[in-house]
């Protein structure tokens, strides 16, 4: 295999000799002297080459081409530094070779071609991209425009494009509208819509497999189609998880060359109805209240995060609570191992033989149904504890963003079919202070004896008897509205659900009434229920059930690259800032 595409032979850039070598999985290339010693050698993977253009090509400021007939111009992935914890930024590396002979040329393009086809099948030759014009700075028109449209037209890409002009326009269409020939959707915004694709194609591939998303006993069918992350939100923490920066033009690299990252999805259900999917984070108290109250300060941009955490910290809460949960084998992995998933993760990629046993495997894991709402299953017992808690957190990964580069809990995996339930429970304001400041540093923040995390497969939380009547009065309870709603999922499943009610903003609206900072500060009465932030959205309910769907969905990335031992970096093929 690997010598049907050798192709070596000497070429020229600019007045510099190379010797260039073509062999099945690289494509390298060495200045040579004039004494013909070998001085440096570029390597690229054939799977990291962008495209191979006749001619000297440009791209900026926009694609131009001289044609002359004995060149050929090849673009491929160039890494940097980010300079901080995570991960490498990638940029567009260039080079234009000078042939002999016009034969010689047409020989090194259709070989590079034929290598690529063959090394990287995966690539996407058609894309629906949506972008959010208001998401974060607004930019997100501008940022595809610009730095991403000209990178896929250059591999050859087509995509088409859609402005959203609603909250929920392209989770609406990726329900409804006809698909066919696309192989991945891109989003060019934050986690909202990023979420909004989600719930679009996880609800679309459960449609069409006639399976029901409410029960969460019913194991879902992943998604066929890919997602590409171009960040352009506020909060862009799905991205920085998956990819290691914030960066479009390291994510549109990603999605061109047909990265594929599974990840583990949560459902979260309240009583027969899926309420929505999460990935980040499912927070209870701290992160649900933080949430809660930024919605009220919107117009602050960004900064209603620090405003709001600082105002809900003073408010030091803490709220009874129920939480059962479902341990996941202690012995693939544990939240305090530590170690990370990186790019190429051992402990995700033995998780797929588990989370997808072939059919003839008998007593895998996962059977074909989820038997693990009751306690008599072989897939282990749940546990139950009962208290005070500060807050009480769910992440299927490990949630690192820029304010927390390593993350809600560090060493949590991106496709191991677990997630990690972090328990704080009740403690001095100062405790607490130094847990959340532990967030920003390398420090342990388990390592205090009023915080525990379990990796788990499901969990279940419920106010303790007598406190749901009372947080149910605080709150104002359900409205009719909201137990109509949940008659109609309970009877018509949820694609119905989703397509009658925005779960967002309309909610978030609805329970700023309900919400418990509202009482905060000024009052003397703490309320007894705290709010569910799922990946940013305020649930309408306290009482749920939720469970760890192993690698739903798969992502246009490869997880963070880990600077320090990437085999291509030690290959000058990393330009370090
Ligand atoms: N055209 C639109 N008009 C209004 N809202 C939209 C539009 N398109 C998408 N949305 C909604 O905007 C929300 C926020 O979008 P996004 O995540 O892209 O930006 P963000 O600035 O990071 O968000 P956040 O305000 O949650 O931090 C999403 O939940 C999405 O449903
Ligand atoms: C004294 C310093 C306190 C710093 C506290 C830092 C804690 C940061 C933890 C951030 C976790 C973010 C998890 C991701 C959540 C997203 O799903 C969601 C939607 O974008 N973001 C938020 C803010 O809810
Ligand atoms: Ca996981």
């Amino acid at each position: 295999m690997e010598t049907d595409f050798r192709l070596e032979s000497s070429l020229w850039v600019g007045n510099k000799r190379y010797r260039a070598l073509l062999t099945g999985w690289h494509f390298q290339w060495t200045e040579v002297d004039k004494k013909n010693r070998d001085k440096k050698t570029i390597s690229v993977p054939v799977s990291e080459v962008v495209g191979v253009d006749e001619g000297q090509v440009e791209i900026l400021p926009q694609k131009s081409t001289e044609d002359t007939d004995k060149d050929f111009t090849v673009f491929y992935v160039k890494r940097s530094s980010s300079g901080g914890l995570h991960g490498l930024l990638w940029r567009l590396g260039r080079i234009q070779f000078s042939c002999p002979s016009r034969v010689l040329r047409d020989q090194w393009t259709q070989h590079l071609r034929t290598a690529l086809k063959t090394h990287s099948p995966v690539r996407p030759h058609r894309l629906l991209v949506f972008i959010n014009p208001f998401g974060g700075k607004k930019k997100g028109r501008q940022i595809y425009h610009s730095l991403v449209a000209p990178l896929f037209e250059l591999a050859g890409i087509s995509s088409h494009v859609i402005v959203t002009e609603r909250a929920n326009h392209a989770r609406d269409h990726l329900l409804k509208k006809d698909l066919t020939g696309f192989d991945g959707v891109v989003c060019v915004g934050g986690d909202g819509m990023f979420s909004e694709i989600l719930h679009g194609l996880i609800g679309r591939t459960q449609q069409e497999a006639g399976l029901c998303e409410n029960d969460p006993s019913v194991t879902l069918q992943p998604c066929p189609l890919h997602i590409g992350i171009i960040p352009a939100g506020s909060t862009d923490c799905v991205c920085y998880a998956t990819v290691g920066v914030i960066d479009p033009v390291t994510s549109a690299l990603h999605i061109i060359i047909g990265d594929s990252q599974p990840l583990d999805v949560c459902s979260v259900h309240h009583t027969a109805a899926l309420v929505r999917y999460s990935v980040s984070l499912l927070g209870y108290g701290f992160y649900g209240d933080v949430l809660a109250e930024s919605e009220k300060h919107r117009w602050m941009g960004p900064l209603r995060y620090d405003y709001a955490g600082t105002m809900v910290y003073l408010s030091n809460r803490s709220y009874a609570g129920i939480v059962q949960y479902l341990p996941a084998d202690p012995l693939l992995s544990s939240p305090r191992d530590k170690t990370r998933c990186l790019s190429g993760c051992s402990v995700c990629s033995k998780s797929t033989g588990r989370l997808f046993p072939h059919p003839s495997d008998s007593g895998s894991l996962y059977s074909s149904h989820f038997s693990q709402f009751s306690n008599d299953s072989e897939e282990g017992e749940w546990v139950s504890v009962e208290g005070r808690f500060r807050c009480v957190s769910l992440t299927c990964m490990s949630s690192s963003c820029p304010k927390s580069p390593l993350g809600l809990s560090p060493s949590a995996h991106l496709a191991d079919g677990t997630g990690d339930l972090i328990l704080v429970w009740d403690t001095h304001p100062l405790g607490f202070l130094k847990f959340l400041y532990r967030h920003t540093s390398t420090q342990d923040q388990f390592d205090l004896p009023f915080v525990e995390v379990h990796r788990v497969k499901a969990v279940r939380f419920s106010l303790p008897a007598g406190k749901e009547e009372e947080a149910f009065e605080e709150t104002g309870g359900l409205d009719e509205e909201e137990r109509r709603h949940v008659e109609t999922i309970s009877r018509n499943g949820s694609q119905q659900q989703l397509t009658e009610r925005s779960m967002g903003q309309e909610i978030a609206n609805e329970q700023k009434s309900a919400t418990p900072f509202l009482c905060g500060l000024c009052c003397s009465k703490a309320p007894a229920a705290s709010v569910w932030n799922c990946d940013g959205e305020i649930l309408p309910f306290t009482n749920i059930i939720s469970r760890i769907h192993g690698q739903l969905v798969r992502l246009y990335a490869r997880g963070i690259e880990d600077g320090a031992t990437m085999h291509s970096c030690s290959e000058e093929n990393c330009e370090r800032a």
